[in-house]
């Protein structure tokens, strides 16, 4: 029996792309589609302004804007959280508060980038968001973008708050993962990271996951988890090996996002090009991309199919 905030947050988060007109801009319009589309696939929330979202590379009004149309689109029906991590702790903080204001579910962030920092500069960094909100607050630690791998010394300081709930763990070792897990104590949240070893985090202790690739097959990974939640581990392992087959092919193109967000525009929901220097598709990628959806959709088919025997037969 999980409790608190584990219960409340423990699942699968969509990391969710950025939502651009065909000019470039962020289109409110097109962020709440794209929130809708996913309100009805089983996932526990989205992950917003993250990695996937390009809040890196968007302002401080722009991650305002995609947030809120996000909000006004499915609070409620999903658990919103919001990636806050700016260059300045001046601009997160700013974004700490919007999230509070608008009524997000809790905030998330990477330390500063560029400059090397140090540990003292990225406690100062995170701990100004926390001081500037009371929601909830999530280390997001991705050291192989950053440059910065969260310590667990710092990682059980930080854990000692009550708002600090959880690290979104994205480094590769499922060590460190554990770890993480047994600093944190027994209401600490750990979200597995890298999408290629969901099982793998899992099984060392995450309360479930938030991924970049979760937006194309977000049911697969809803069924990856509902069936390592049933101890079906043999099950859950053929589907990491499916699913992973598809994520190394999303990988093969100019960017992993622009490949996400063509899948989506072939799925009828348009979210613009990334934005650069993130690199679009070309022209020559289309084929081979609607051969991915194609086979991604019938990879979805078949689990939903394969769920809904179990419920027959759990009910039998
Ligand atoms: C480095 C990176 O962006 N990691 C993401 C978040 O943890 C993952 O969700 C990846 O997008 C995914 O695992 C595909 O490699
Ligand atoms: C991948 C991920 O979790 C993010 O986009 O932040």
């Amino acid at each position: 029996m999980t409790t608190g905030l584990v219960a409340k947050f423990q699942g699968i988060y969509i990391a969710l792309y950025s939502a651009y007109d065909d000019n470039g801009e962020v289109s409110r319009e097109r962020a709440k589609k794209l929130a809708r589309h996913y309100a009805s696939t089983g996932v526990t929330g989205l992950y917003v302004g993250g990695s996937s979202g390009e809040g890196i590379l968007q302002s401080v009004e722009e991650r305002k804007v995609m947030l809120e149309a996000v909000l006004e689109e499915v609070k409620g029906e999903l658990k919103i959280i919001v990636h806050v991590g700016a260059n300045s702790t001046r601009d997160s903080v700013a974004l700490s508060r919007h999230a509070e204001q608008c009524g997000a579910d809790a905030i998330s962030a990477v330390p500063s980038i560029y400059y090397r920092m140090s540990e003292a500069a990225v406690e100062h960094h995170w701990q100004s968001m926390i001081d500037s909100s009371s929601l909830p607050f999530i280390i997001y630690n991705i050291p192989q973008t950053t440059g910065f791998n969260l310590s667990v010394p710092l990682l059980r300081k930080l854990a000692a708050q009550d708002k600090v709930v959880g690290v979104k763990m994205s480094g590769e070792s499922t060590f460190d993962l554990q770890q993480y897990k047994m600093a944190g104590g027994e209401d600490f949240l750990v979200f597995n990271g890298p999408d290629e070893q969901f099982l793998a985090g899992r099984i060392m202790g995450a309360d479930g996951g938030i991924g970049g690739t979760y937006g194309v097959m977000p049911e697969l990974f809803c069924t990856l988890d509902r069936l390592f939640g049933l101890g079906r581990i043999r099950e859950a392992q053929s589907l990491q090996n499916v699913i992973n087959d598809f994520i190394k092919r999303l990988l093969r193109y100019p960017s992993l996002y622009g490949a996400c967000k063509h899948i989506l525009q072939l799925r009828g929901v348009a979210t613009g090009e990334p934005r650069l220097p993130l690199l679009p598709v070309r022209p020559e990628d289309h084929a081979s991309l609607m051969e991915l959806n194609q086979d991604m959709i019938a990879a979805t088919a078949k689990y939903a199919q394969a769920s809904t025997m179990e419920g027959a037969q759990r009910h039998a």
